[in-house]
């Protein structure tokens, strides 16, 4: 593999607007999932998690969300350490998670599940005003407001979700797998989505099953493995990298042998 390069596992501490530092988690008394992980995450950035089935990428945002405590290390929102936090305080501080799967209630209206992103904001005008913010930004939402939600396809559907979890105005949005179930074409738009949200001021911290899609998208890249960062820097950088992509992208060897048949099958784990 080559040298490690400047990037969000690497880079010193500045102006991030997350950092992940040294973190080591796991589940229950399990062995570790986390070994030592650092991604940072700078402002009007995408970063992207890659790597293998079950390298850990869904951790690193559980742990973020607060929705899986760390068993060591620190994590910083905007310079301040919110280590230990739960979930609705992760949310408080900047953090909002968009779970794999779908998760609009199909039962309501997009519009209520929109405003469903906003149960912690008391001011009125500020969720009307936040509101008009994402109806702006994803013109679907807008234009079916008083659809049921489960009539929406599942690209739609997940513009709703994105939405959603726009509206307590987050410093970074967590998305795991957003493509995933999706059609190429509502995948692009999803990704196209996911730049709209960088480009109107929050960064985004991305899993992906379709990783050459993701680092095509993304500002900076993450490759884990084992539950630490094997090489990050420049998504390009990532994408341009011969090993990397024999290893985790589906590539050819210049010499013309198989590629791994997915982006994500692990080299220790050949399908
Ligand atoms: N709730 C859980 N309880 C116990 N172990 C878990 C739990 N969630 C994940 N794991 C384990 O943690 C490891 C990392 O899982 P994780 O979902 O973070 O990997 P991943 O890189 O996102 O993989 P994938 O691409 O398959 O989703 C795996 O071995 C998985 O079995």
């Amino acid at each position: 593999m080559g040298s490690e390069q400047q990037g969000p596992g690497q880079q010193g501490a500045g102006e991030h607007l997350l950092e992940l530092v040294d973190i080591e988690a796991g589940y229950g008394r399990a062995a570790l999932v986390l070994r030592g992980l650092t991604v940072r995450v700078p402002p009007a950035s995408v970063v992207c998690l890659v790597g293998p089935n079950g390298a850990g990428k869904s951790t690193v945002l559980k742990v973020a969300s607060g929705m899986l405590a760390p068993r060591s290390g620190r994590i910083v929102v905007g310079g301040r350490d919110v280590t230990g936090r739960r979930p609705q305080q992760m949310l408080q501080a900047g953090l909002s998670h968009v779970l794999q799967g779908h998760s609009v209630f199909k039962e309501m209206s997009v519009a209520e599940n929109v405003l469903l992103g906003a149960y912690t904001v008391k001011d009125r005008s500020e969720v009307a005003e936040r509101a008009a913010f994402v109806r702006d930004l994803f013109p679907v939402v807008a234009q079916r407001w008083d659809s049921l939600a489960g009539v929406l396809s599942g690209g739609q559907q997940k513009q709703v979700e994105f939405a959603r979890s726009l509206m307590v105005s987050p410093r970074v949005v967590l998305l795991d797998e957003p493509s995933m179930g999706l059609d190429p074409r509502a995948t692009n738009t999803v990704f196209e989505q996911v730049l709209r949200m960088r480009d109107a001021g929050t960064a985004v911290l991305l899993v992906e099953q379709n990783a050459r899609h993701a680092l095509e998208t993304a500002d900076l890249g993450c490759v884990l493995d084992l539950g630490r960062v094997h090489v990050s820097g420049p998504a390009a950088d990532l994408l341009a990298d011969p090993q990397l992509g024999e290893l985790y992208l589906g590539q050819r060897r210049a010499s013309g042998s198989a590629p791994h048949p997915t982006t994500t099958t692990s080299p220790r784990e050949p399908a």
